[in-house]
């Protein structure tokens, strides 16, 4: 049976993004408090040839579960899977990085949950995306929603949701700067980028986990990258997954998201999982890795 009843808390205003955001929401929950037990990692890995970890299955069954019951969903796909799962009718396209910077969890340092929320099946561009939403899993649990205008934050208490900033914009002075991949592999126009906001005094600030790096981005003002690196012009970060529906946020705060030589929004992935650079945050810093690396 679908559940499209009881009537969702509003996110965005479209009945059926705001059920997907409500599942989200109480599914969060849970997948934090099953954190301890899920630490170790299981045999395999996932279509990206990366180590999986138990919570990161356990999370993803979870969203899976739930949100193919929705009426809204037409399809759910993830990080953790091969292949999308589809739904009988819905209007929207799923993907999910179900927990982000899971290595994270050994060292007990934060993770994340993405949500991109599509009107176009995928693979496809991020300018198909109407909505997207994540979940910092820190010290507190919030949860950031975007409906591709607006950004909004709550802090996740139970089965609660209390507003902690609503329609926010990135600080016009930005201080963190985080860039992933080791120094030595970063293409020269990378490393020219960085020198340039070492000297403007950015503060390095990396944490290992997309969301919460991004998060220190939209707390503080700076840039966040994933770069082309010199043996993997395509970074490491997946496009559908994390660069899109993080990008949509980041823009819809007033900022920017560049896949280094363009507005990363706009370009179309051929592969689910397909890799993409990603660099965002405030828009002149992103102007500016643009500008090194063309
Ligand atoms: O260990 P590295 O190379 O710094 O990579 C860290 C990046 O990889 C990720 O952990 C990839 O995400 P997953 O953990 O969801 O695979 C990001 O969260 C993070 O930004
Ligand atoms: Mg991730
Ligand atoms: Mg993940």
């Amino acid at each position: 049976m679908n559940r499209s009843a009881p009537s969702p808390a509003e996110w965005t205003g479209d009945e059926g993004v705001d059920a997907v955001f409500d599942v989200v929401r109480e599914t969060a929950v849970e997948v934090r408090e099953a954190l301890p037990e899920r630490r170790a990692y299981v045999d395999g890995e996932n279509p990206s040839g990366e180590r999986v970890s138990a919570a990161d299955e356990h999370a993803d069954e979870l969203f899976a579960e739930r949100l193919l019951d929705l009426d809204a969903v037409a399809s759910y796909a993830s990080e953790e899977r091969e292949d999308q799962q589809r739904a009988d009718g819905g209007e929207y396209h799923l993907a999910l990085d179900p927990l982000d910077g899971s290595s994270n969890l050994r060292s007990n340092n934060p993770v994340g949950t993405i949500v991109g929320v599509y009107d176009e099946p995928l693979p496809t561009s991020g300018s198909d995306l109407v909505a997207a939403a994540f979940v910092l899993y820190g010290p507190n649990t919030t949860m950031v929603v975007c409906d591709g205008e607006t950004v909004d934050e709550y802090l996740i208490e139970g089965g609660d949701r209390k507003s902690l900033r609503e329609d926010f914009t990135l600080p016009e002075d930005p201080t963190v700067y985080a860039f992933g991949g080791r120094r030595p592999d970063w293409t020269p126009g990378v490393t020219a980028a960085v020198e340039g906001f070492e000297e403007d005094r950015l503060k390095l600030r990396y944490g290992g986990a997309f969301i919460a790096d991004v998060t220190q981005v939209l707390t503080h003002g700076g840039i966040f990258a994933y770069p082309e690196l010199e043996d993997t012009p395509e970074g490491k970060l997946r496009y559908c997954f994390e660069c899109a529906p993080v990008g949509l946020v980041v823009d819809a705060a007033g900022g920017r998201v560049s896949d280094g030589y363009g507005d990363l929004l706009d370009a179309d992935p051929d592969e689910l999982h397909e890799r993409s650079p990603v660099y965002l945050g405030n828009a002149d810093l992103v102007d500016r890795v643009e500008a090194e690396l063309s």
